[in-house]
């Protein structure tokens, strides 16, 4: 199977000439695939996607999204693609949250009946259509995430791009976004891209992992492989989800506990383990003392 996005040694040179290169592993995705990028500050993470999304348009170095140029085909790449900004405000446009919905679909012509039901539809699986009627300046900050994600999926794209979508989120709602983009990939096969500084998250949103760092991607592959390496992880500023430490430190000490992705799958596996172990039943219900 082909990649739907390659990319190979970007070069961009910002106006006031600050020139970001994204060289070193070509970064690619497959159908389907949920993508992560990590790496510090500055490295050029936020760069990248906006070349994807053809805002940008490199010096130098090759994109192909969908097997066109995005930054030639925009207007063909932009209905393909949905995206939700970091700074949600900034594409919130509607008077009211119905409206912003609405945007794309009445922008396309769609017909009033349409547009009405994929409005409905796509607020409902969200969970916000008593939200409808709101002045979208008024919402929560979480519940405009949610607004954005509605208004960049209503003509359920091929690819989403997240950047940085749990920032001012409550541990709820995160969850709740997570478990909402794991079954847009699932249900629809939407391949979505992360940018996050959320590191224990990642086991949960990614099939891989690109870490960007100098100007480079210095790691690519699943969470697992590239979070095994230390040393690239610590370079980049950044520390291991620490299910996965904490796990990979129990199999260095000789413990075949495989690795969860979530705090219940570990919950799951430590319970089963120490059940196997008669000393531990033993003491919980106080018969050594
Ligand atoms: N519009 C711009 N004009 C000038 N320089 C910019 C512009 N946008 C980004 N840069 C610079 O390009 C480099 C890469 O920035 P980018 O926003 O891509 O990094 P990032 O990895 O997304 O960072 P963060 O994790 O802080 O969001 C930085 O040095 C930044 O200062």
């Amino acid at each position: 199977m082909e990649p739907i996005i390659k990319v190979k040694c970007l070069k961009h040179v910002y106006p006031d000439k600050t020139e970001v290169n994204i060289c070193g592993l070509d970064f690619r995705v497959m159908k389907g695939e949920r993508v992560v990028i990590l790496g510090p500050n500055g490295a050029g993470k936020t760069t990248l996607i906006s070349h994807i999304l053809g805002l940008l348009r490199p010096i130098d170095g090759t994109i192909e999204v969908l097997g066109l140029d995005p930054h030639k085909d925009f207007k063909t790449i932009r209905k393909k693609i949905g995206v939700v900004f970091q700074n949600v405000d900034e594409q919130i446009i509607g008077p009211r949250v119905y409206d912003d919905i609405a945007f794309t679909p009445r922008n396309e012509d769609f017909s009033k009946g349409e547009t009405d039901e994929r409005v409905k539809t796509v607020a409902k699986s969200l969970g916000i259509e008593g939200l409808l009627d709101k002045i979208p300046h008024y919402l929560s900050g979480g519940q405009k995430k949610k607004v954005a994600l509605a208004g960049s999926i209503v003509m359920m794209p091929d690819i989403l791009v997240m950047d940085e979508p749990f920032d001012a989120l409550d541990p709820k709602s995160k969850t709740d976004m997570v478990n909402l983009l794991n079954r847009l990939n699932e249900e629809y096969g939407i391949t979505i891209i992360y940018t996050t500084h959320d590191i224990n998250i990642v086991p949960q949103i990614a099939d891989k992992i690109y870490i960007i760092n100098n100007g480079n991607i210095v790691a690519a592959g699943t969470p697992l492989e590239v979070f095994s390496n230390v040393d690239i992880i610590r370079e980049a500023n950044l520390e291991p989800p620490i299910l996965i430490d904490l796990f990979s430190k129990l199999e260095a000490r000789g413990f075949k506990v495989g690795f969860p992705q979530s705090i219940q799958e570990a919950e799951d596996t430590l319970v089963d383990k120490l059940q196997q172990n008669p000393t531990i039943k033993e003491k919980k219900f106080g018969i050594i003392k």
